[in-house]
């Protein structure tokens, strides 16, 4: 099998392209970054070492990388002999890598298996959103002879790599790469690290609105308390109880929703608290609380569960609290934390709700949100 996966950065290299590696697929890596595209053309291999209470070291090799800006003809050419396409740029990202995706599936000679398309981002039913970005792109009418395209839940916290430590990467030893069953009608790849589902909604919910939002809270909270990383913001009893308060939150959420059961949140929260208080992964709460704006949208993990909640009358205090914390969180280099700001000193409450957040203002969580946002607006 060949995979043609877009984004060479810490999911890239440390679990994306490390899995279709052990699968045995030869990995080709498209990345916009010269310097990492120029590393991985040089290198022979990078290891991947889990860290955990039972630590593994993985050499990965036989893979190839160009990049995607300056080569495109060759991009077109690799997805157009390849079995699957994978993503781990960033959901924003999507609507950029959908052209060449579009170019390489339409160059498919007919008859060719389809390809399969998984974008592993953190934001639900990716795919489809670089599916639509996709058919708008695609030139011809046999996109669905081509292509397959499914959902998926990518779990693994990889953090800010060690200065110095090149292609090589430190990761946690949990992982979860959930995907939907029901595109490829029984001919899945074979990638016996992935967990086929019929229903991926649980899984992604659960992960997106426990991991995710419970990650946020401890970053941005962490961050407004002065702590370098997740796990030592996350012991700290203060940051600690923002955090099982929106945990207790999305949980009820996750079980009126989807039926699990509260013995079954509890332990699965109580693994999410332990991995994020794991010291041997140094993880700066500036990485974790990135993208404010991405965060705060309308479906993600923040406002996504907190708009649930406020629709069924159920409690969402914590959830206001960590929109709160996203808003006064501003770390310098992070060009969504200067948007917001930007948008905070030059619109009206009104309008940064709706910027925000996508909230409509007869929206129940509406009112509660604006407050929070004219509370910080700075401008005129
Ligand atoms: N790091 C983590 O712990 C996890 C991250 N994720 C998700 O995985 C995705 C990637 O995250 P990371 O690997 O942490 O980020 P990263 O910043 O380490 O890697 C992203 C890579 O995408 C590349 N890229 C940007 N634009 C591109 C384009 N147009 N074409 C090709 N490559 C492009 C960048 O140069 C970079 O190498 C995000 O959606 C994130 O939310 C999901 C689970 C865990
Ligand atoms: O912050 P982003 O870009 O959504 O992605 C990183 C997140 O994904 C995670 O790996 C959780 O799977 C965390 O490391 C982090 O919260």
């Amino acid at each position: 099998m060949k995979a043609v996966h877009f984004g060479a950065g810490n999911i890239g290299r440390g679990f994306v392209g490390l899995l279709l590696h052990e699968a045995g697929c030869e990995v080709v890596f498209s990345d916009v970054a010269e310097s990492l595209v120029q590393q991985l053309q040089q290198a022979d291999s990078f290891t991947v070492t889990t860290v955990g209470q039972h630590p593994t070291t993985t050499v990965v090799e036989g893979f190839r990388a160009l990049n995607s800006d300056q080569d495109p003809e060759t991009l077109t050419e690799e997805i157009a002999s390849a079995d699957i396409v994978t993503t781990a740029v960033g959901a924003r990202i999507l609507r950029f890598v959908a052209p060449s995706i579009a170019a390489g599936i339409a160059a498919r000679p007919a008859g060719a298996p389809p390809l399969a398309v998984m974008a592993c981002e953190n934001a639900i039913n990716a795919t489809d959103l670089l599916e639509q970005e996709i058919r708008a792109n695609y030139q011809g009418e046999d996109l669905e002879e081509k292509a397959l395209f499914a959902n998926t839940a990518v779990d693994r916290i990889v953090p800010v790599q060690a200065e110095g430590a090149g292609l090589d990467v430190t990761v946690e030893d949990f992982f979860e790469w959930a995907v939907e069953r029901g595109p490829f009608g029984g001919n899945e790849p074979d990638v016996p690290g992935i967990t086929w589902v019929d229903d991926l909604a649980p899984y992604i919910e659960r992960k997106l609105f426990t991991v995710n939002t419970g990650h946020a809270t401890t970053a941005w909270h962490g961050w407004a308390a002065g702590h370098a990383t997740i796990a030592e913001a996350i012991r700290d009893p203060a940051v600690a109880i923002e955090v099982e308060t929106v945990l207790a939150e999305t949980s009820s959420l996750l079980s009126a929703r989807h039926g699990f059961s509260e013995d079954d949140m509890a332990s699965y929260r109580a693994k999410v608290l332990g991995r994020f208080a794991n010291t041997a992964l140094p993880d700066p709460v500036e990485r974790v609380g990135r993208g404010p704006l991405r965060k705060l949208s309308r479906e993600d993990r923040i406002i996504g569960p907190a708009a649930a909640l406020a629709e069924r009358g159920l409690e969402h205090e914590g959830l206001l609290s960590a929109v709160a914390a996203a808003l006064a969180f501003t770390p310098e280099g992070d060009e969504e934390v200067d948007r917001l700001q930007d948008l905070l000193r030059t619109t009206s409450a009104d309008a940064a709700t709706l910027e925000i957040t996508g909230l409509a203002p007869d929206h129940p969580l509406h009112p509660e949100v604006r407050a929070l946002i004219a509370a910080r607006i700075t401008g005129p």
